[in-house]
């Protein structure tokens, strides 16, 4: 059964703790909450004392995924607001092990994300050391967009590469993710769906959840 982090990109911001009541009487497993700055990504969506307030009425595990540029800078912030897992991005990453190695020293679950035009098997050197790597399924910064095909061959290969060393590294799919395409991200290897729009612009956001973990 698939990990499913509801993205709270796509909630209404006006009821977030409706939101997050919302996802904590659902089957979701994580919430996934997306850091963007403004120079990474073309766009700016929300940060830290956002994620402290919600991370204090959130049952699940929060997954923070940081589309930023020196995510070194912040990593303890967001420690202390509350992020269980700390998603970097390889594209910004000068010093990528360094940065990981942080993030565990912290406390947090290290993940890195590649983007659509960024090969898997430039993970090949940093896989062992990680605990999520989260494959861009649409170019970072906005949600609702359509999900990228080419990305399930990477989840493909990126499986192949984590069971043949014997790892245990979630594969999270991040972007476009629907009731459609669900079945065959995950059964390409993926472990976790994120969705945004899928799930807080459905009618009925709890049976969506519901839907995804059961495909
Ligand atoms: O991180 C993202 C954009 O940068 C994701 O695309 C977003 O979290 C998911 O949105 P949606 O499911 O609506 O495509």
């Amino acid at each position: 059964m698939a990990i499913v982090a509801p993205s709270l990109l796509a909630a209404d911001f006006l009821h977030l703790s409706n939101e997050c009541t919302l996802v904590n009487n659902s089957q979701a497993d994580w919430l996934h909450l997306d850091v963007m700055d403004g120079r990474f990504v073309p766009n700016i969506s929300f940060g830290l004392p956002v994620i402290e307030q919600v991370s204090a009425i959130v049952t699940k595990v929060c997954d923070v995924h940081l589309m930023i540029e020196e995510p070194e800078k912040y990593a303890e912030a967001f420690k202390k607001a509350g992020a269980d897992h700390l998603t970097v991005h390889f594209e910004v990453c000068r010093n990528l092990h360094r940065n990981i190695q942080q993030i565990k020293e912290l406390g947090m679950k290290a993940g890195v994300a590649i983007n659509p035009h960024t090969p898997v098997a430039a993970l090949q050197d940093i896989l062992h050391e990680v605990d999520i790597v989260l494959v861009m399924s649409v170019n970072p910064g906005f949600g609702g967009q359509k999900f990228i095909p080419h990305t399930l061959v990477k989840i493909q290969e990126l499986r192949k590469m984590i069971n043949e060393r014997n790892l245990q590294v979630y594969i999270e799919v991040d972007g476009g993710v629907t009731l459609a395409n669900a079945k065959q991200i995950t059964d390409a290897g993926a472990d976790v769906l994120v969705a945004g729009n899928t799930v807080f612009k459905s009618a009925d956001p709890v049976a969506t959840i519901a839907a995804l973990k059961s495909l």
